[in-house]
């Protein structure tokens, strides 16, 4: 496996990298003189991770970190002066979709972020479509598109006062102002904080142990959760029952209970 921080980063290097590892896939934002400021380049090569991390069953997990000890800068600033930034809605980029960012496309597999460095407005908007945060404790957050008069087209203004408090979301929505990793913890935007430079460690650490267990749970688990989103419990009931009755009928719910009962680590198969 190729370490994030030790890959060529002249721009002639892919803009993102794109790793198998295990049942790992580990996706790599990859501009770090920008501090991975995302490109088209870039974005396509995620939206062409997201569909493997979907269609390959041998993919249980996915890691979602950037190279040279930093998340993502957002939109590539510079690039935006060469241009009117409203001319890439003009030439067919529809913004109701951005599959790169996961806003209205979601994975079927959990996404970890391992954050170190700056997260800051489409950094920190692509972390709302991630499942696990973890963070070196120097890691920077914020939603700074009002600060030049853009908006956070990631998604911010929806899913931000959904995931965090609602007077805070606020805050940070309307200053623009980054909060560090300690305050991202507090306010659970992220979920765990880590000495600087340890945050990819500890997202392999936890995607391990997603992949050790029933990959058909996992999976169903997250999709109940997906779908539940904005319902009323009543109405979960029924899906949840067919999602759960589906698992229960499959080998791996036979392995599960067997391995416990032989003291052994369980062989899970996907069926
Ligand atoms: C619409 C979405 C989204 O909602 C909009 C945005 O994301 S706006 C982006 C706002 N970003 C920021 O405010 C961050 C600005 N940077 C900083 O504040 C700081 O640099 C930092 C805190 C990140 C780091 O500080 P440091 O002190 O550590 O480092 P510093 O010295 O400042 O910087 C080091 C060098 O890095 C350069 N740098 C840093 N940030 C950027 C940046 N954002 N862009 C360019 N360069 C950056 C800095 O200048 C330094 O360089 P030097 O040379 O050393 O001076 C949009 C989100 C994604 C968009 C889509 C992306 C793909 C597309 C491509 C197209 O062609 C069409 C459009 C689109 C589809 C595009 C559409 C909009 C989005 C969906």
């Amino acid at each position: 496996m190729t370490d994030a921080a030790t890959v060529p980063t002249t721009e002639s290097a892919p803009h993102c990298l794109v790793e198998q590892d295990g049942h790992k896939l580990i996706v790599t934002m990859n501009r770090p003189e920008t501090r991975n400021a995302l490109s088209g380049e870039m974005m396509a090569i995620m939206e062409e991770a997201w569909d493997r991390v979907n269609s390959d069953d041998s993919i249980r997990v996915c890691i979602l970190t950037g190279a040279g000890g930093y998340f993502c800068a957002g939109m590539d600033l510079k690039a935006a002066t060469k241009r009117s930034p409203s001319e890439s809605f003009e030439s067919g980029f529809d913004p109701r979709v951005i599959k790169g960012l996961l806003k209205g496309f979601r994975l079927t597999k959990p996404l970890i972020a391992a954050v170190e460095g700056p997260a800051i407005a489409g950094g920190t908007e692509i972390l709302q479509g991630t499942d696990i945060r973890i963070a070196g404790e120097s890691a920077r957050f914020g939603v700074a598109e009002a600060k030049w008069s853009l908006y956070p087209m990631g998604g911010s203004a929806v899913r931000l006062p959904r995931q965090i408090p609602y007077t805070i979301a606020m805050d940070l929505l309307l200053t623009g102002r980054a909060i560090k990793a300690p305050e991202a913890k507090e306010i659970g935007l992220i979920g765990t904080v880590v000495p600087d430079g340890e945050a990819l460690a500890k997202a392999h650490e936890i995607a391990d142990l997603i992949c050790a267990n029933g990959p058909l749970a996992v999976q169903a688990i997250l999709k109940t959760v997906r779908d539940s989103e904005g319902k009323h419990e009543d109405d979960c009931w029924a899906d949840d029952a067919v999602v759960g009755k589906a698992v229960f009928a499959s080998d791996d719910a036979k392995e599960g209970p067997r391995a416990f009962a032989e003291k052994r680590a369980p062989q899970f198969q996907g069926r």
